[in-house]
């Protein structure tokens, strides 16, 4: 197995995400979770970037002990100087310094010839070797450097010294079988290359730079680099999430390994995205947030039986409690069975049917369902349960000139269906007026409450209402995704209620709660 040193450049090129500023509390906090994750190599800025920069790579470097601490430098003595001054503390000081090499970089950046690129970077290495015992040089834009030029360049700063050499497809233009041969090429080509470790450092603007990042590995890296999360300059920088669970998952292909703990993985990335403010999007690999996430009925029942059905990562791998069976409108009745049985309900196989309609019908309306949802929707179903009520069939209010009026029909307890309209001074009024109307009951609104019951937009509406009854005190309680629904079905569940405390061991069991509250309240 061969063993791939990890190195995290989070805290440099990452933060050359644009928006990003990290202070220097932030940069401590992630450089100590990225010790814990184990990665082998963390850059922690460019010392001759800003004070700031040079401070908070010192402090990193004084603080790490678990990772070497490293900082980049331009191919320039005041620039290695600075990167000394930050890195002298560290117990092992390694500089990473860097030259471009591509005919696009040497003529227009640079202005400097072939010749000219490669004196400079044997004197940069030889320069930064009179500090630094460990020096890496990365040649800019290798991946759009003539192969020859590059061998020719690699082979020079190796002799002057350099201890990792780093290939860095520096704007993600290759493909990963380009990459990989540009990898192959040199480990044939580089008569010393067995004196320094070879570099992957890829970036993401077609989409590659993980893919890249592998098949550099697959033809001979032995260092691979990368930000948490794949941020960076631009469209970012291969994500080492997904690196490292890659080697791992697919050690059996890729024949190597990493020394990171994967269970720290989880937790890495939700600290740099909220230090960074780069939110991951749900649907990235590994640490997403739909990644563990079975939302159709179908994956769901296979994820029951059997994990591996539909889950190729198992969410402890990288740090995470269970996977998530989302319940929405795709779910099945495995599922919905599952997550009632972990709420504590025991359905009956017609009651789950029951719910299951009730829970399609909700589903289509709102975007997830959450345990609160589960809860109401089942207290919906089994109250309703023996029949012998009232159910609300159809609401219409309508609002003019400060006047409501609502349009209710009702199927009653024998299950005829009546319509009534009444007004009120506003929309809760009206419905009350209107259903009073209907069942012919003078009822007293003593109390009315209203909450949500669940998170976002859309979510679920309760009502409470406390009611009187010719000296019997009754509640209810109704449950919709529409306020004047919600409203309107605790009025009638109250109404069921007083009916049923004339006989009151008709009481619903599975409403105890209720009951007791309502029998109580009624004698006392
Ligand atoms: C691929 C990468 O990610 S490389 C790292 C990129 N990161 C950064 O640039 C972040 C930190 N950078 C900075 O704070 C600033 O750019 C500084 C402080 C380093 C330099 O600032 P300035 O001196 O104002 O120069 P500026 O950034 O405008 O231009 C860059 C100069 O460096 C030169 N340069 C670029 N790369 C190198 C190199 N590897 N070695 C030597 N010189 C280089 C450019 O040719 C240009 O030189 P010129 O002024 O002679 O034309
Ligand atoms: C400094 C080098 C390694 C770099 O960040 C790049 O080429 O992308």
């Amino acid at each position: 197995m061969r063993k791939i040193t990890v190195f995290d450049t989070t805290l440099r090129d990452g933060e050359q995400s644009a928006g990003v500023n990290l202070n220097l509390q932030e940069k401590l906090e992630i450089a100590r979770q990225l010790e814990r994750l184990g990665v082998d190599i963390i850059e922690a800025g460019f010392p001759a970037a800003s004070p700031g920069d040079l401070a908070s790579t010192k402090e990193i470097a004084q603080t790490i002990k678990g990772a070497s601490v490293t900082g980049l430098a331009r191919a320039s003595k005041k620039d290695i100087d600075a990167a000394w001054e930050a890195l002298k503390v560290a117990a092992e000081p390694r500089l990473h310094v860097f030259l471009a090499t591509s005919p696009i970089h040497r003529q227009h950046k640079l202005k400097m010839s072939k010749d000219e690129v490669v004196a400079k970077a044997v004197e940069t290495v030889r320069y930064a070797k009179t500090f630094f015992p460990q020096v890496q040089f990365s040649a800019e834009d290798a991946g759009r450097t003539e192969l020859e030029f590059l061998r020719e360049v690699i082979t020079a700063v190796i002799d002057a010294g350099a201890t990792v050499v780093n290939i860095p497809d520096t704007v993600g233009y290759l493909m990963p079988e380009e990459y990989g041969a540009i990898f192959k090429y040199l480990k044939d080509e580089v008569p010393n290359i067995d004196k320094a470790l070879l570099s992957a450092h890829c970036h993401d603007d077609l989409g590659f730079a993980v893919a890249n990042s592998l098949a550099a590995i697959q033809n001979g890296a032995t260092q691979v680099e990368g930000t948490i999360n794949g941020i960076g300059e631009r469209a970012g920088n291969a994500a080492l999430e997904e690196i490292l669970v890659n080697l791992n998952i697919r050690q059996d292909f890729y024949q190597a390994e990493a020394r990171a703990k994967l269970d720290q993985l989880s937790r890495t990335s939700r600290l740099v995205a909220s230090l960074t403010g780069m939110q991951v999007p749900p649907n990235k690999a590994v640490v997403g947030a739909n990644a563990f996430a079975h939302e159709s009925g179908i994956h769901q029942d296979g994820v029951l039986k059997e994990r591996t059905t539909y889950e190729i990562i198992s969410p402890q791998l990288v740090g995470l409690d269970s996977n998530q069976l989302v319940l929405g409108k795709h779910s099945g009745r495995h599922a919905l069975k599952e997550r009632m049985e972990f709420l504590g309900y025991s359905l009956s196989e017609e009651q789950l049917q029951d719910l299951f309609i009730k829970f399609k019908e909700l589903a289509d309306k709102k975007k997830e369902l959450h345990d609160d949802d589960l809860v109401a929707l089942v207290h919906d179903s089994t109250l309703t349960e023996d029949g012998d009520v009232f159910k609300l069939d159809y609401l219409h209010v309508s609002y003019m000139n400060s006047i409501a009026t609502a349009t209710i029909r009702l199927e009653t307890p024998s299950g005829l269906q009546t319509e009534e309209a009444a007004i009120g001074s506003g929309s809760v009024e009206a419905i009350y007026n209107t259903i009073e109307k209907m069942v012919q009951m003078r009822i007293h609104l003593l109390d009315y409450k209203i909450r949500s019951l669940s998170k976002g937009r859309d979510a679920l509406a309760e009502v409470y209402v406390k009611v009187s009854y010719e000296g019997f005190v009754g509640t209810g309680r109704g449950i919709d995704h529409d306020v004047l629904g919600a409203s309107s079905k605790a009025f009638i569940d109250s109404i069921n209620r007083l009916r049923k405390m004339k006989k009151p061991k008709h009481f619903i069991e599975d409403q105890e709660e209720y009951s007791t509250h309502c029998v109580q309240d009624s004698f006392n």
